[in-house]
């Protein structure tokens, strides 16, 4: 799915009238029905449910004017509140005329603010994706009262206050809805790991929006659902043979962090790797050969760490760096990985390969196009050498880096985001706070490299498919033992699970 602008979304509001030939007071009577839908089959409140409709002054009260109209028709006994304001958007004035008279309808003030007990239910339609700046004087209060309340709060469109795809001060007066309601596409804003107490439990309403001016609208941002990834895992052809999977070389592991070398093997296996060759310290050769017996062992002459890297020349794709440590003999490894790997061949470099770019920065202009480097933020911190002011930042960060670089780099967390060379960055919808667990990067590690060594994925493919894969084996190992009980050797048993969906929507 393409993430729009909130101008975006404007476009394809008005676009979606003229291809349909509906006006905008229908269009807003689809999006009131969705919601109404979502709302007596999700939470099914009883008749004698307190229902609070807030409604701003421009379309997203409209909405709400809707559906407290569309509510009253199915039995309930909505009660709404207006902001007051100076001017109302047409559909708006359209809406509230059809309201029905039954229907309370009071405006809002700072000293008129309804009690909203524990089992209410309240809908905002303060205000969408027309907040231009933040909310001060009676909107903010509005919002402090909705907030301190004990109801459940729907958000209509995107929590009131909040903008769509922008950052704004951290002190900035937003709805913490339980649910939002967003229209036809996510928004950028419910990705973001500061907005998840603003967005809550988010879903997505399809109300017919015109998908050819979707699918021509040029976008900065993907959320990645099976949809965007159908066609690109293409199944295994009769005759194809190791060569076609590729060869490839892990670099991992060193004395007491040998698991992670393990859990990166499996999962390079389990992602159907053709031929896969650990290069582990001495320390590790009998537990990889133990441990993993379909992959090959090359162990390094040194005992707790790798100090030496091997002729590369068989290999399609090399990968580095779980549980590698930081000895200065490793980061020699990795600065003659990187003069002597070349462009053809696939490189991923995830952990103490990362940190160790982070101490060596003059290493970081030698790293050749189409690397895939996984960083989680604090590696990634370490990488760009500055922390982020906010995630939008982190955004514009990772973006830079990626162009710099020519890489792409999965910035890894909830909706991990896939940054690439030209500039889209994609945003992940697999996944579930189980995988917070240590091995869990490893095992993405593991996978990505078997798809880069595989000839017949380009590196965004195999990055986009990696990490949807990933997650989806931790949504499956979480739906077997619960997300506590979740650990990384799970997340391995369920990539073949995971990429077999995949390619079954061929
Ligand atoms: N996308 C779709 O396809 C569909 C979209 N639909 C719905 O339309 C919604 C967007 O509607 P919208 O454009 O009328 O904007 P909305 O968010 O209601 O607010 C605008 C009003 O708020 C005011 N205002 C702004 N900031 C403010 C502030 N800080 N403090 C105080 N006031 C402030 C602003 O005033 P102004 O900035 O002009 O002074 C204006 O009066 C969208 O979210 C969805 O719910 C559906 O109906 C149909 C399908
Ligand atoms: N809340 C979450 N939702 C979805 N995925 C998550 C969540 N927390 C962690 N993950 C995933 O788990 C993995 C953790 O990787 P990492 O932080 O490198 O762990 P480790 O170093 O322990 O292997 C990443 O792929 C990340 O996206
Ligand atoms: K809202």
């Amino acid at each position: 799915m393409k993430l729009l602008t909130a101008a975006q979304t404007r476009a394809l509001d008005q676009a979606t009238t003229q291809a349909q030939r509906i006006s905008s007071v229908e269009l807003m009577e689809r999006a009131a029905t969705a919601c109404t839908n979502w709302l007596l089959d999700q939470l099914q409140p009883a008749f004698s449910t307190e229902i609070h409709v807030f409604c701003g002054p421009g379309n997203d009260g409209g909405d709400g004017l809707a559906v407290a109209r569309q509510l009253h028709t199915a039995g309930y006994a909505p009660q709404v509140w207006l902001l007051p304001a100076e001017k109302h958007s047409a559909d708006f004035l359209h809406n509230q005329q059809q309201l029905p008279e039954a229907i309370r309808c009071q405006e809002l003030s700072a000293r008129r603010l309804p009690p909203l007990p524990a089992g209410a239910l309240v809908l905002d339609a303060l205000f969408g994706t027309g907040l231009t700046r933040t909310l001060e004087g009676l909107p903010a209060t509005v919002v402090k009262h909705l907030n301190q309340s004990a109801a459940t709060v729907v958000a209509v469109d995107i929590p009131s206050g909040l903008l769509a795809d922008a950052p704004q001060p951290a002190s900035s007066a937003i709805v913490r809805a339980h649910h939002t309601l967003s229209f036809e596409l996510p928004k950028l804003a419910f990705l973001l790991p500061r907005n998840a107490e603003f967005v809550g439990e988010w879903t997505v309403l399809p109300i017919g929006l015109d998908q050819p001016f979707i699918h021509n609208t040029t976008v900065d941002n993907y959320f990645v659902d099976a949809a965007l990834l159908a066609g690109r895992l293409p199944q295994r052809a009769r005759f194809s043979h190791k060569g076609t999977f590729g060869h490839a070389l892990l670099l991992a592991g060193s004395y007491g962090k040998l698991g992670a070398a393990v859990l990166a093997a499996q999962a390079c296996l389990r992602g159907g790797v053709g031929l896969l060759t650990i290069r582990t310290p001495g320390v590790g050769y009998t537990i990889l050969q133990t441990a993993v017996p379909e992959a090959m062992a090359l162990p390094d002459p040194a005992s707790d760490f790798v100090t030496e890297l091997p002729e590369l020349h068989p290999y399609a794709a090399v990968g580095m760096g779980p549980g590698l440590g930081q000895e200065e003999s490793t980061a020699e490894v990795l600065r003659l990985l990187l003069q002597q790997v070349g462009s053809r061949r696939a490189l991923v470099l995830d952990a103490d390969a990362l940190n160790l770019l982070g101490t060596h920065r003059e290493l970081l202009q030698k790293l050749p196009p189409n690397t895939l480097l996984t960083p989680h933020p604090k590696e990634f911190e370490r990488l760009v050498g500055e922390p982020a002011l906010d995630d939008y930042h982190r955004l514009d960060q990772l973006r830079a880096f990626c162009r710099e670089h020519r890489c792409y780099c999965v910035l890894k967390g909830a909706y991990t985001a896939l940054g690439t060379p030209d500039g889209p960055v994609y945003f992940n919808s697999t996944g579930n706070p189980g995988m917070a667990t240590g091995g869990s990067g490893d095992v993405l590690t593991g996978l990505l490299l078997a798809l880069r060594a595989d000839q017949r994925l380009s590196p965004l493919d195999a990055a986009l498919l990696g990490v949807y894969a990933h997650g989806r084996a931790g949504d499956l190992a979480a739906a077997e033992s619960g997300e506590p009980g979740l650990i990384a050797g799970d997340l391995v048993r369920f990539i073949g699970p995971a990429l077999r969906e995949l390619e079954g929507d061929l």
